[in-house]
């Protein structure tokens, strides 16, 4: 079996689309553009990348951008003011902090201070726990997306067995939520996982998020599952791939992600996503 290829930077387009024909709506109802602001601290130039990929989208779809770049050194007190303020700024309805932060600011801390409505990203104890007791508000963008990705290629999580490798904060994690609010049936595997193999060859549907290149062989792919790559990893030569053996998973898979061009983009589209549900929760109050 040749896979097909599950086109992620189409659909966000779609989805960036639709986004933009509501913001327009609200324009012509007299409201204001969502507003989005995105702080970077420090100098990685990976996260300067998506920073600016973040900044483009918004533009794209009508939104105010609002980018705060803060110097390496920054202190844990400078940057909780400056959420502070962003709180409290009526044009700001969505706040992501790029992650990673520097070591000497305590990451967590930083994410409990976003007013939770504001937390595009979801990462907030408060909407990781409305996701937990299936009440979600605002959902972490990278499973958010691949949700999003599975239900316009039509394939049904339910009563699937799906694996997921990885078990971060970010990713897995809410990940395997999302999986059990759509009624899956998820196994989540880390570190300390035995037999990753066996875990990955008995799932229907098998998403990888680790950030290790071609940690899962193509091999371990049962016959006919689908394989939803969120690695992102940079080689030497300068190109990207995931976790997975994608040159021989597609031949066993029925439908398989790229990298790039999978769940990458999804995951900004779900940010915008969510920021226009910020600005539609705010207009309510
Ligand atoms: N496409 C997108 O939009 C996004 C892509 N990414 C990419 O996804 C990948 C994961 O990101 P993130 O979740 O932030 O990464 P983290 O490093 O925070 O988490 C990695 C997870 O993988 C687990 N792990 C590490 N080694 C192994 C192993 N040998 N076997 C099984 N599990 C292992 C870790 O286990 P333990 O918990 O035990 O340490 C941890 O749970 C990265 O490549 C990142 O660049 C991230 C965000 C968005
Ligand atoms: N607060 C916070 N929120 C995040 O959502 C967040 C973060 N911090 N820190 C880093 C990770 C990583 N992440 C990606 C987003 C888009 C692509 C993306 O658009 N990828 C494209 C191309 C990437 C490229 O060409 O470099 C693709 O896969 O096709 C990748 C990775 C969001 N993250
Ligand atoms: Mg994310």
């Amino acid at each position: 079996m040749t896979a097909q290829l599950i086109d992620g930077k189409k659909v966000s387009e779609k989805c960036l689309v639709t986004v933009r024909e509501c913001v327009d709506a609200r324009v012509a109802r007299g409201l204001r553009a969502p507003g989005l602001a995105v702080v970077l601290v420090g100098d990685n130039p990976a996260s300067a990348v998506y920073v600016r990929n973040k900044k483009a989208a918004c533009e794209k779809v009508g939104f105010q951008s609002f980018s705060y770049h803060l110097p390496s050194q920054t202190s844990e007190y400078e940057l909780l003011n400056l959420i502070n303020e962003l709180n409290n700024n009526d044009e700001i309805d969505g706040i992501l902090v790029q992650l990673p932060l520097p070591q000497h600011i305590d990451g967590q801390k930083i994410l409990e201070k976003i007013n939770p409505n504001k937390d595009v990203d979801g990462f907030h104890p408060y909407n990781v726990g409305r996701l937990l007791v299936r009440m979600p508000l605002m959902r972490p963008c990278t499973p958010k997306g691949v949700m999003t990705l599975l239900k316009e290629y039509d394939i049904d999580v339910k009563r699937k067995k799906v694996t997921i490798v990885g078990a971060s904060n970010i990713v897995g994690r809410p990940m395997m939520l999302e999986m059990l609010l759509a009624g899956a049936t998820p196994t989540i595997c880390h570190r300390f996982t035995e037999n990753l193999a066996d875990e990955v060859g008995q799932a229907d549907i098998v998403v990888a998020a680790v950030g290790n290149p071609n940690l899962i062989k193509g091999e371990w792919i049962k016959q006919g599952a689908v394989v939803v790559d969120v690695g992102i990893n940079r080689l030497e030569d300068g190109t990207l791939c995931g976790d997975v053996d994608f040159a021989i998973a597609k031949e066993r898979a029925a439908w398989i992600t790229p990298v790039p061009g999978g769940v990458g983009p999804m995951t900004i589209a779900s940010l915008l996503e969510n920021t226009l549900q910020a600005a539609e929760l705010s207009d309510k109050k």
